[in-house]
């Protein structure tokens, strides 16, 4: 009797596990002046004059976009746009990018009104993370996880990653001394060296890199929200799906049972200002189990068992493939000191190459006020004025998702979460002049008599009372209660 082994069953593939991500930036504004000599606006003054049609209409500098988004002003004088909720990569580099194009029209608009008032300004917002008066400000990341006990540890795990991805996903910085006795130099982020605490319940009195407090934005029992507070705003569309994607896959990683937990760093925040100020990844950071490690070795560390999870289990999307492909490949522009390698699609290389080849073409060190320009330029989400959009189509910087695409993101939601249900209902009520109370859960007709409807789980994007909300915005406005209707 021959006895033949019988072929291996095919291991089950999945594809990673659905997740909403959404990514909330604020942008720098300046109103420049046209004449010469001091800006006609300060920060405060331009943030207002940029909200101000909004504000005309009826509402406040706080809304909800047809797109699904949260367009509003906070304290302090940062405008900012939070992306829908998304449950694709894709869908979330046409949102990131839709929140640029609504805000250059804002700007432009304002542009316009000042113009015509003969006011010699001209406003602009700049996506970056430092103001000219050295003040920081951020791009925060928001990733839903389900809700289990070791949240905690897998968050915490995630702290070495946060710090040294800044050599792949960082928006690269001129560092000048303040004192003058050291000349400019590249680093890898604006925002490394604003940050203080590893992982803290608090925004604003500290800088953390994961903000723990607990908000889900959804069904409580099962959900949390990770919101990541340590990133750089990013241009280059190759450097936010390598920065969300990335940390997408560690996170179906962590939560299939992975473990990160041999790679804690001794001193997190020492860790990624030395990260930072070092364009070879070969500082020595040091573990909390006292053996020392590069950036680039953390995160080839990192890619390793992200691979060996995803090559075990896992079926990729086109656009996760992509994200290990760039990552393999920023890291060897790093290893190799070679950043041609991804000069097109991360932002630390391109920006590096551009200012760079200014400098030498100029004559100048990088201290020179024109390279200083040219860096802001890059973060200008001016059609014009700002260089992504001719950086693009001269093939310098690569789209993933074209511009027709995240152009139609500002008006339409993703389709598959809530946010669609949210769009459709601010359109309608927009459309209709209704009042519609909105926020990230919630749906509310004010019309005094319409139950509010909490759309709690943020994968749904069906939902019969939303239908019946859109119903009742339909009919003719009831009295307003305590106004007493008689018939003739
Ligand atoms: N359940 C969820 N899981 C993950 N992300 C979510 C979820 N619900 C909403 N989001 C995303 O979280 C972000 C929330 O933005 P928002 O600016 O309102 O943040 P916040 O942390 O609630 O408030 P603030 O910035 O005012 O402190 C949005 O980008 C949104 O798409
Ligand atoms: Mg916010």
């Amino acid at each position: 009797m021959r006895v033949t082994a019988s072929p291996a069953a095919p291991t089950a593939r999945r594809a990673p596990v659905r997740r909403i991500i959404g990514v909330e930036t604020e942008y720098g504004i300046t109103c420049a002046s046209t004449a010469g000599g001091p800006p006609p606006l300060d920060a405060d003054h331009a943030a207002r004059e940029l909200f101000a049609p909004l504000i005309a209409r009826g509402r406040s500098s706080n809304v909800f976009t047809r797109g699904g988004a949260r367009l509003y002003l906070d304290v302090g004088s940062h405008p900012e746009f939070a992306t829908a909720e998304c449950d694709s990569l894709t869908d979330l580099l046409a949102q990131d990018r839709a929140g640029e194009l609504t805000m250059a029209d804002l700007a432009a608009q304002a542009n316009a009104r000042l113009a015509a008032q003969d006011v010699p300004g001209r406003i602009h917002l700049l996506k970056n993370n430092l103001d000219a008066e050295g003040a920081g400000f951020g791009c925060h990341e928001n990733y839903l996880v389900r809700r289990r006990g070791d949240y905690w540890n897998d968050a915490r795990t995630l702290v070495p990653h946060l710090v040294t991805r800044q050599i792949l996903v960082g928006a690269g910085h001129i560092l000048t001394d303040p004192a003058g006795k050291r000349p400019a130099r590249y680093v890898f982020s604006q925002r490394a060296d604003q940050m203080e605490d590893a992982v803290s319940s608090a925004t604003t009195r500290s800088r953390p890199l994961i903000n723990t407090r607990d908000e889900p934005h959804a069904d409580a029992e099962k959900y949390r929200r990770m919101h990541v507070i340590v990133g750089d705003s990013n241009i280059a569309q190759g450097s936010t799906l390598l920065k969300v994607g990335a940390m997408d896959l560690l996170l179906d990683y962590l939560e299939g049972g992975g473990d990160l937990s041999d790679l804690r760093l001794a001193n997190p925040m020492r860790a990624i200002r030395d990260t930072c100020h070092d364009l070879t990844g070969t500082v020595l950071l040091e573990l909390a189990d006292g053996r020392t490690i590069t950036p680039v070795e953390l995160q080839s560390e990192h890619l390793e068992r992200v691979r060996a999870h995803v090559d075990a289990e896992l079926d990729l999307t086109d656009a996760h493939r992509c994200v290990l492909e760039l990552w393999e490949r920023g890291l060897e522009a790093v290893r190799t000191g070679n950043p041609a390698l991804v000069a097109t699609e991360l932002d630390w290389a391109a920006k590096q190459q551009l200012l760079t080849r200014y400098a030498q073409r100029a004559g100048t060190g990088l201290d020179d006020p024109r390279v200083a320009r040219l860096a802001l330029a890059y973060h200008d989400v001016d059609p014009t004025d700002g260089l992504r959009l001719r950086l693009e189509t001269a093939g310098l910087l690569k789209r993933i998702v074209d511009e027709p695409a995240c152009r139609a993101a500002v008006d339409t939601p993703p389709a598959t979460t809530r946010a669609h249900l949210r769009g459709t209902a601010v359109a309608r009520a927009e459309e209709l002049r209704r009042d519609l109370s909105v926020d990230w859960v919630n749906l509310k007709l004010d019309d005094g008599h319409t139950r509010p409807v909490a759309l709690r789980d943020p994968f749904a994007a069906v939902d019969a009372r939303v239908d019946a909300l859109l119903a009742a915005m339909d009919e003719p406005e009831p009295p307003r209660s305590g106004i007493l209707v008689t018939s003739p």
